[in-house]
């Protein structure tokens, strides 16, 4: 099973402060990458490496905004001077707004393209010419069901996390002669801070009806736990997935596959 080992790889997993990024972060040390990350503020960077050391993880953690691109350059250029040339690239920094559309500003709109789909594209192009010196490289973009699918008041995520999927075969299209392979995740709906406003109890005490509709539409039957991440992205991100290169692997517990139930 030596092909699932990232020993010696060093992997950046953004905004993984906490949730699916860290989730996947601590799968991969367990595969025994060395782990960096960046959050938006230093409160977070500091509270994502406290919970690291806790789990016996020595992680490198920064401060940057992964839509500048001027900042992005530079962490790069310090990751690369204090740890070393970035193998793993994990794009998960991600924010979604629930509006219905035409509600929703363009300033909104665009503020969520930002972050979700202009800069994956921003990180990959930064650490691409640095996998391309060293021979090979891996870059996993966070998907969505919302790259597939739609509902009402998601259109910004939904479009960037569209893109994103397209951003993937296109990395894939361009540098797979490299020996780098960029593939997706598509994480189902997973319980997060970004999905608690989904699955808040309401005032009567009953369950919020998109988390009822969720339990129906998953063949699973659950949400999914962050964790559920890990061992696919450590799949995606290891010498056993050298041949498979522009895919998103959805890990959604069925919902893709499901029609879902007949109303009763
Ligand atoms: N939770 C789900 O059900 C679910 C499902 C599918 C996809 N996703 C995607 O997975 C990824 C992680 O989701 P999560 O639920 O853990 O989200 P989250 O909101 O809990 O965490 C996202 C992280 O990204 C960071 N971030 C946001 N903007 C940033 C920026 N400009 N620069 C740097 N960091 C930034 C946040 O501070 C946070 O640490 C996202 O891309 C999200 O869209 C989540
Ligand atoms: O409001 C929503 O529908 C959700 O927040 C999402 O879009 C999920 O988080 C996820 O991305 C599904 O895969």
């Amino acid at each position: 099973m030596s092909s699932f080992s990232l020993e010696g790889k060093i992997a950046l997993i953004t905004g993984a402060s906490y949730g699916i990024g860290m989730a996947i972060a601590k799968g991969m040390a367990a595969a025994g990458a060395t782990i960096v990350f960046n959050d938006i503020k230093q409160e977070l960077v500091d509270k994502g490496l406290a919970a690291y050391e806790e789990a016996g993880i020595k992680a490198h953690g920064y401060v940057c905004d992964v839509t500048n691109e001027d900042a992005v350059n530079e962490l790069v250029a310090k990751i690369e001077a204090e740890v070393g040339v970035i193998d793993i690239l994990v794009n998960n920094a991600g924010i979604i707004k629930r509006i219905p559309m035409c509600e929703m500003t363009a300033a909104q709109f665009r503020q969520v393209i930002d972050v979700d789909l202009n800069a994956p594209f921003i990180v990959a192009k930064a650490v691409i010419p640095s996998m391309i010196k060293k021979g090979h490289g891996k870059i996993i973009n966070i998907c969505s069901m919302m790259s597939e699918l739609g509902r009402e008041t998601v259109s910004a995520y939904a479009a960037a996390k569209g893109g994103l999927k397209m951003l993937t075969r296109n990395i894939c299209s361009e540098y797979g002669e490299y020996n780098i392979q960029c593939n997706g995740i598509g994480p189902g709906y997973i319980a997060t801070p970004q999905t608690a406003p989904l699955r808040e109890i309401q005032p009567d005490g009953s369950r919020h009806p998109f988390d009822q509709f969720i339990i129906a539409k998953t063949p699973a039957a659950r949400w999914g736990e962050a964790e559920d991440l890990a061992g696919p992205a450590v799949f995606l991100a290891s010498d056993a997935s050298n041949f498979v290169n522009g895919h998103v692997l959805y890990v959604d517990g069925g919902i893709l596959a499901y029609i879902g139930k007949q109303p009763q």
